[in-house]
């Protein structure tokens, strides 16, 4: 892995964003840093778009993007960050620790292909242009499992539509789950998608190259079964 310039002068969307103020959750030193080093070249704060976002701006030149959506502590997309380097990763969360988590892991193994966005990942893509993404990885969202709940889920339709909007074609839709009803939801509503082709025709084969995810292994110790769904944007 090269080491990045973290002095380098910030890109552009820069001038967009805030400083970063945590108010919860708990932070080691090594997080609390990096977050405050880091956050204004490599942090965009989605409520502070007031317009279309540019994903090619936040990291000041063009490449292949991967939209990671709920990326938690960040350690899958670092991981995943580090071994495609010639691939951009844009991870969306709305929890502050895990940015820093996820921004201390990009300084320490100077990985200058990752931004973090803060804030509703729905928001972000909403504002990205059509066809800009190589791929979009939703790695264990949040099940909800009442059905009064279920229209909080991010795999549903109309989200669907909206992710397949901003794939490229021939993108990919990655999403796993350890969380069986989910699961099986999941699977009819992309396979529902007339803009979306199943690579495996359901479930898919674990890919060697999706790294064991928090929640993964926190649901692998329980003994629970790891769904992966990948389609294909037509
Ligand atoms: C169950 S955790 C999984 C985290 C990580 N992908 C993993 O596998 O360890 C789901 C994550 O999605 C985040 N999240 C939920 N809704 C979100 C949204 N609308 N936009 C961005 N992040 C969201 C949560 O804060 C949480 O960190």
């Amino acid at each position: 892995m090269t080491s990045t310039d973290f002095s380098a002068a910030p890109p552009a969307h820069a001038a967009r964003i805030r400083t970063f103020h945590p108010r919860r959750g708990r932070m080691s030193d090594r997080q609390r840093g990096a977050l405050a080093r880091l956050w204004p070249a490599y942090g965009l704060e989605i409520d502070d778009l007031d317009g279309p976002c540019d994903p090619a701006a936040l990291f000041g030149r063009r490449a292949p993007l991967v939209l990671e959506i709920g990326s938690g502590m960040g350690d899958a997309t670092a991981a995943m960050a580090a071994a495609d380097p010639d691939r951009h990763y844009l991870a969306v969360e709305v929890h502050t620790p895990g940015i820093a988590n996820l921004l201390e892991l990009v300084e320490r193994h100077g990985l200058g292909n990752v931004r973090v966005a803060k804030g509703d990942a729905l928001d972000l893509v909403r504002a990205m242009p059509e066809g800009c993404l190589d791929a979009v990885h939703v790695f264990f969202p949040d099940p909800w499992p009442k059905a009064r709940h279920h229209k909080r889920r991010i795999i549903q339709p109309a989200h669907v539509a909206l992710l397949r909007s901003r794939l490229a074609p021939g993108g990919t839709l990655h999403c796993a789950t350890d969380w069986a009803e989910y699961a099986e939801a999941m699977r009819e509503t992309l396979a529902a998608d007339p803009g979306l082709v199943d690579v495996h025709g359901g479930f898919a084969p674990r890919p060697e190259h999706r790294p064991v995810t928090k929640f993964e292994r926190r649901a692998l110790t329980a003994g629970r079964e790891i769904f992966d769904l990948i389609h294909r944007r037509r």
